[in-house]
């Protein structure tokens, strides 16, 4: 079942220079995310994925469109309906937006003073909290006493004190390197599966995709260009900005002097073969290959797993008679996972 649902939805704001034509960040977009899951937005910056997210939790009012929030149409909500309905959507930011002058223990206790939530209760709450995000022996600490994966496992506490149904993250591990960003993901994962949260989170690094993400939303110029499950986007990404995405986890080919070196090696006919595990592509390769001569010889391969199923590229060099070779290139091109390569 959907739990957000955006119709048609676009903001447009005035035009940053006088007279000019308003920007247009979300064009047109109409997405529906089911309930429990974990959907990645993806796209270069511009792109219009932060503004997507703030019409999400109505942080800013749509131009046009519906969206829709556990059967709410937040813009046409009341401020005091509003209010309440941000309540069951947390929010968690690139640079933690901690208060700084304030413990562990209030900036996660903030949201539920706010909610009017009695003292006792609070108490208990931002324990159980701090406990879900390993922190418990920090309640007291200030954030300027803490590491970056800390800031941003204090923001992940607060963003769920009120037991929202929804998580936003927006580039929530960009700021973290690579060994504390696996940590916070992997606690964005429990979140979800633990707790059953349903989360969009928002990022330009494709190993956030594909270690979180059950669903993922192309955007380019304020418009969703491809949707879709992750390993279909990942396998078979059909916009050219989704094959530069996909090319930062596996490369068809190596990097520029790493393939000038290759081709002196393997001055052959290339073909680069696009793996995808429901459709077995190096089967044909083998088969169309081992017919008047022609071999194949894996040169060059990039392949990686999302959710346990693999993904990629593999180069094959052919070599044989030329007639022979330049047939088998011809059969095993037409196929629409393989191309040459010059
Ligand atoms: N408050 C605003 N006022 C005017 N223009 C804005 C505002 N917020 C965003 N924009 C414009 O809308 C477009 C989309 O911006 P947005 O921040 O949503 O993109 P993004 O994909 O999140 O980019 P980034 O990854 O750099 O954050 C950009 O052209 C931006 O300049």
């Amino acid at each position: 079942m959907s739990i957000i649902t955006l119709e048609h939805v676009s903001k447009a704001y005035p035009s940053p220079g006088r007279g000019g034509d308003p920007v247009t960040a979300v064009d047109d977009v109409s997405v529906e995310i089911a309930e429990g899951t974990i959907t990645a937005v993806i796209g270069y910056s511009g792109a219009g994925k932060s503004t997507l997210v703030r019409l999400i939790n109505a942080l800013e009012p749509v131009t046009s469109g519906r969206v829709v929030v556990r059967g709410q149409e937040l813009s046409a909500l009341p401020e005091r309906q509003l209010r309440r309905a941000r309540r069951d959507i947390g929010m968690i930011f690139q640079q933690f937006n901690l208060m700084e002058s304030k413990t562990v223990f209030r900036n996660v206790e903030f949201p539920l003073r706010l909610a009017g939530i009695p003292a006792e209760r609070r108490r208990e709450r931002v324990r159980e909290l701090l406990d879900f995000v390993g922190l418990a022996d920090r309640a007291d600490n200030h954030p300027d006493q803490l590491s970056g994966g800390q800031k941003q496992r204090v923001g992940i506490a607060r963003a769920l004190a009120t037991s929202p149904s929804v998580l936003l993250a927006d580039e929530a591990t960009s700021a973290l390197d690579p060994e504390t960003t696996q940590d916070v993901l992997e606690l964005l994962r429990r979140v979800n599966d633990e707790l059953g949260v349903t989360m969009v989170v928002i990022t330009h690094e494709m190993d956030v995709v594909r270690a979180l993400a059950d669903q993922v939303v192309v955007m380019e110029h304020g418009r969703v260009v491809e949707q879709g499950d992750v390993y279909r986007v990942l396998s078979d990404p059909r916009q050219p900005v989704t094959r530069r995405f996909m090319r930062t986890l596996v490369r068809p080919t190596p990097p520029h002097a790493e393939f000038a070196e290759l081709r002196r090696l393997h001055p052959g006919r290339l073909l680069s073969v696009r793996v995808r595990d429901d459709h077995d592509v190096q089967g044909l390769v083998e088969r169309v290959a081992g017919r008047e001569g022609v071999c194949a010889e894996l040169v060059y391969g990039g392949v990686n797993t999302v959710q346990g199923r693999g993904f990629g590229y593999l180069l094959h060099e052919l070599t044989g008679p030329a007639d022979a070779v330049t047939r088998a290139v011809d059969e095993l091109t037409a196929d629409e996972c393989i191309e040459e390569v010059a």
